[in-house]
């Protein structure tokens, strides 16, 4: 039987605080990256001892864990993921687990990407991209204690190819990016729930959003492998009690050695990372 879960944004603001951590450990588990004695088991069973001792490894640092769905589906190992995801509701049930998707697409297959996300998987929040609008975001708003997270500045280079565009609305001009935080903190945020993605490598966005969102969560990837500025972002993106972000490091933390000891290296990198942004808030 499955036991309900408090409500996403109940979770963080606890593990905020529990926790004394903002860091959020992605789970992108690339078998190319792995220690050599798993990459010697079968695939599958490489995935799980994997991210299982990485979860274990890095709970006690962490405010969140985010799997990326591509590294489980693109092995056909999304019953992993979904095990995975139950053992870390089991063994560390105050870390909520947010799955990154990306999902975006008309209503009523939408409808079926949040049966996946809330029921199949039972993460506690997904990320979805707002391209396709109010529609296509609304299944999973109707799943009203889970996190909404919608994309908004990326960390990519490339999302400013179209996030940086102008867009007039009601006599007001400003970049995508800004009037999708408009959006989402006016129109349709109604339970609570949602949260944006701006990444680390963009500091001077993190701070225009924090401006239009008040305190709202905001999921920040960039830091570690993609170079983004932990203390420029923090400055930014913190809210006035200190909180109000889930700091994102993937590689950083899960690839820290390649070696035998990589759960040593990645506790080591966690708290590192942890006590590194303490120091700064
Ligand atoms: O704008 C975005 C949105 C999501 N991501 C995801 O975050 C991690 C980053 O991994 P690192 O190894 O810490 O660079 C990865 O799963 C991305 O898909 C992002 O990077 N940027």
């Amino acid at each position: 039987m499955i036991t309900p879960r408090p409500a996403f944004m109940q979770q963080l603001n606890q593990a905020w605080h529990t926790q004394n951590s903002l860091l959020c450990v992605g789970l992108d588990p690339d078998i190319q990256m792995m220690p050599t004695h798993l990459q010697a088991l079968p695939i599958e069973q490489a995935i799980f001892e994997f991210c299982k001792t990485i979860i274990d490894a890095t709970a006690p640092y962490a405010c969140s864990f985010k799997p990326q769905i591509a590294y489980f589906a693109a092995h056909s190992a999304e019953h992993v993921l979904q095990d995975l995801i139950a053992y870390s509701h089991t063994h560390h049930p105050h870390i909520p687990v947010i799955l990154d998707a990306k999902r975006g697409d008309i209503g009523s297959t939408a409808t079926q990407y949040a049966i996946e996300a809330f029921d199949r998987y039972q993460a506690d929040a997904v990320t979805v991209n707002p391209y396709m609008g109010f529609d296509s975001v609304e299944p999973y708003l109707s799943y009203s204690n889970k996190g909404v997270i919608v994309l908004c500045r990326t960390s990519n280079a490339g999302g400013s190819d179209l996030q940086f565009l102008n867009v007039s609305v009601d006599d007001h001009t400003r970049p995508l990016y800004q009037h999708v935080a408009h959006l989402v903190a006016d129109k349709w945020n109604t339970n609570g729930q949602c949260a944006l993605v701006v990444g680390a490598t963009f500091p001077n966005e993190v701070k225009l959003v924090r401006d239009l969102v008040g305190d709202m969560p905001l999921l920040i990837p960039g830091i570690g492998a993609q170079g983004g500025d932990l203390n420029a972002t923090l400055k930014a993106g913190l809210t006035e009690n200190g909180t109000g972000v889930m700091i994102n490091s993937s590689r950083g933390i899960i690839y820290a050695s390649k070696g035998e000891d990589f759960a040593q290296a990645a506790t080591v990198a966690a708290q590192g990372l942890v006590q590194a942004m303490n120091a700064l808030r």
